[in-house]
C-alpha cells in the first residue's frame, strides 16, 4: 500500500506483462523519484481460460477468422485495463497521479528475421486508455526493429541500470517461456540474448501428459531421468548455436518442435527431464562463456527448484540467486521494465540498447496513446 498520496508530478509509472507462457496479466506499480526504482505494489491476474485457449491458438497458427483474432484483442485489452483498474484500486492510486502505463501486448508471433520482419503483440492500447484514464505506451519493438534490430529482447537495459556491479561480471537470466540473458559486464558493452527455451517446452509436455499448467518445483522432472540420445538430438537445433544477437518464441519451441525428435519409446518423465536439462543447458553453456561472477534468476522458471539447483551445479563457479535476494522482485521484473519503457518513451529517451538487438542506432520506443481525462466533460470514472 501506498503510505502518503504522491503529488501530481509524481514519477509513478504502470507497467503490464504478459509473457510468452500465457500464463497471465502481470501489472506493476513503480516509483521512479530516486535513484533506485520502487515497487509499490503488483498484481497478477490469471487469463481466463477460454481467452488463453485463443491466444494459443492464434500463436500456434491454428487457422483461425480474422475476426477471431480482432475479438481476441479486444477481450485481452479488456482484462488488461481491469487488472490496471484492480491494482490502482488496491494501491488508492488515482490516474492522475499516474505518468503512463506500458504495456507491451501479448506476442503471438515473433520473426526477427524474414524478408518482411516483424514481431506482433496484440493490444489496444486506446481502449486501455479509454478504460483507465491511463496515458498507454504500447508497441515497444517496431522502431527497433525499422532500425534492423530483433526487437527483443529490451529489458537488458532495464538490467543494467539495477544491477551492474563494478566489481564483477553479473547475468541476469529470466526464465519465462522464454530464457534470456543480459550480460552486464563493467568492462564490455551490454550484451543479451535470447537461450532457447526456458519453461515452454516442459508446460506444455506436463499440459499434454498430466493436464497440469506447469510442473510445480520440477517435481515431475525429478522422477524421470535424462535421455542423453534425445538430449543430444535437441541440442542440435541451429538456434542454440547462432551466435548473437538473436531472438525466439514458441513459433520455433513447441510440441511438433519436440515430437520430430522422439522415438516413441521414452517414457514420458524421462522427456519431461530432458527437457529440463535442455533449457538448463542451453543457459549454461552460454553463461559459461563469460567470466564468472553473480548468475541472478528472475521470471517464473526461479520458483523452479529442479531447475535452480541444475543450474548451480553446473555452473559451480557462478552464484546463482534469485533476484528478490537483492530485493527485487522476480516475478515483477518484465513488467517493471515496461513501466521503465514507458517512462523512457515519455522522457524521449532510447529504450533498446543497439548493442543487445543489433538495431543500427538507439531508438525511442512506444507510441503514446493519450487518456482523455482533462477533457471537459469527462468526470473520469474507470470503466469495468
Ligand atoms: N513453483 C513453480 N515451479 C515450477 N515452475 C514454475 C513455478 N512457478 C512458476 N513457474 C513457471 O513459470 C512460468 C511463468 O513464468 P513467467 O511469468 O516469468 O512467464 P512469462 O512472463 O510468460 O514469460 P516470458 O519471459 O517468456 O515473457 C509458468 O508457466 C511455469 O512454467
Ligand atoms: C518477442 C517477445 O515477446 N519476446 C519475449 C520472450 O519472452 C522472453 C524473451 O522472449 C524476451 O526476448 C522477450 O521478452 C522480454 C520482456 C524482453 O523483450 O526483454
Amino acid at each position: 500500500m501506498i503510505t502518503s498520496t504522491p503529488d501530481i508530478c509524481s514519477e509513478i509509472y504502470l507497467g503490464l506483462m504478459s509473457g510468452t507462457s500465457l500464463d497471465g496479466i502481470d501489472v506493476v506499480a513503480v516509483d521512479f523519484a530516486d535513484a533506485k526504482p520502487v515497487l509499490l505494489g503488483s498484481h497478477h491476474d490469471p487469463f481466463p481460460a477460454p481467452l488463453r485457449d485463443k491466444l494459443y491458438a492464434i500463436a500456434l497458427d491454428q487457422p483461425l477468422p480474422i475476426s477471431a483474432i480482432g475479438q481476441a484483442t479486444t477481450w485481452l485489452s479488456e482484462c488488461y485495463s481491469q487488472s490496471v483498474n484492480t491494482l490502482c484500486q488496491k494501491l488508492a492510486l488515482q490516474p492522475q497521479y499516474i505518468q503512463a502505463l506500458g504495456c507491451h501486448g501479448q506476442t503471438v508471433h515473433h520473426h526477427p528475421i524474414a524478408p518482411y520482419p516483424f514481431s506482433l503483440q496484440l493490444n489496444n492500447p486506446s481502449l486501455i486508455a479509454a478504460k483507465t484514464g491511463i496515458t498507454t505506451v504500447a508497441d515497444f519493438r517496431s522502431k527497433d526493429m525499422a532500425y534492423g534490430g530483433q526487437g527483443a529482447p529490451l529489458v537488458p537495459a532495464f538490467h543494467q541500470a539495477l544491477f551492474v556491479d563494478p566489481k564483477q561480471t553479473v547475468i541476469v537470466l529470466n526464465i519465462g517461456g522464454i530464457a534470456n540473458i543480459s550480460i552486464l559486464d563493467p568492462h564490455q558493452p551490454l550484451i543479451g540474448y535470447d537461450t532457447g527455451p526456458g519453461n515452454m517446452l516442459m508446460d506444455a509436455w506436463i499440459k499434454q501428459c498430466c493436464n497440469q499448467p506447469f510442473d510445480q518445483d520440477g517435481q515431475w522432472a525429478e522422477k524421470g531421468r535424462v535421455i542423453p540420445e534425445l538430449l543430444e538430438r535437441l541440442c542440435q537445433e541451429p538456434f542454440f548455436a547462432h551466435p548473437h544477437p538473436k531472438s525466439t518464441g514458441r513459433e520455433l519451441f513447441h510440441l511438433q518442435w519436440l515430437a520430430q525428435f522422439l522415438l516413441g519409446n521414452e517414457r514420458a518423465e524421462d522427456i519431461q527431464a530432458t527437457l529440463l536439462a535442455l533449457t538448463v543447458l542451453s543457459i549454461t553453456q552460454e553463461v559459461q562463456r563469460y567470466s564468472p561472477g553473480r548468475l541472478l534468476v528472475c521470471g517464473g522458471g526461479a520458483h523452479n527448484r529442479a531447475l535452480m539447483q541444475s543450474l548451480q551445479s553446473t555452473l559451480p563457479l557462478w552464484q546463482v540467486l534469485p533476484t528478490d535476494a537483492l530485493g527485487v522482485s522476480g516475478d515483477a521484473m518484465e513488467a517493471m521494465a515496461f513501466a521503465w519503457l514507458a517512462r523512457q518513451c515519455l522522457h524521449q529517451q532510447a529504450g533498446n540498447a543497439a548493442s543487445v538487438t543489433g538495431a543500427s542506432q538507439q531508438a525511442i520506443l512506444g507510441g503514446i496513446f493519450r487518456a482523455d481525462t482533462h477533457l471537459s466533460n469527462s468526470h473520469f470514472t474507470r470503466q469495468s
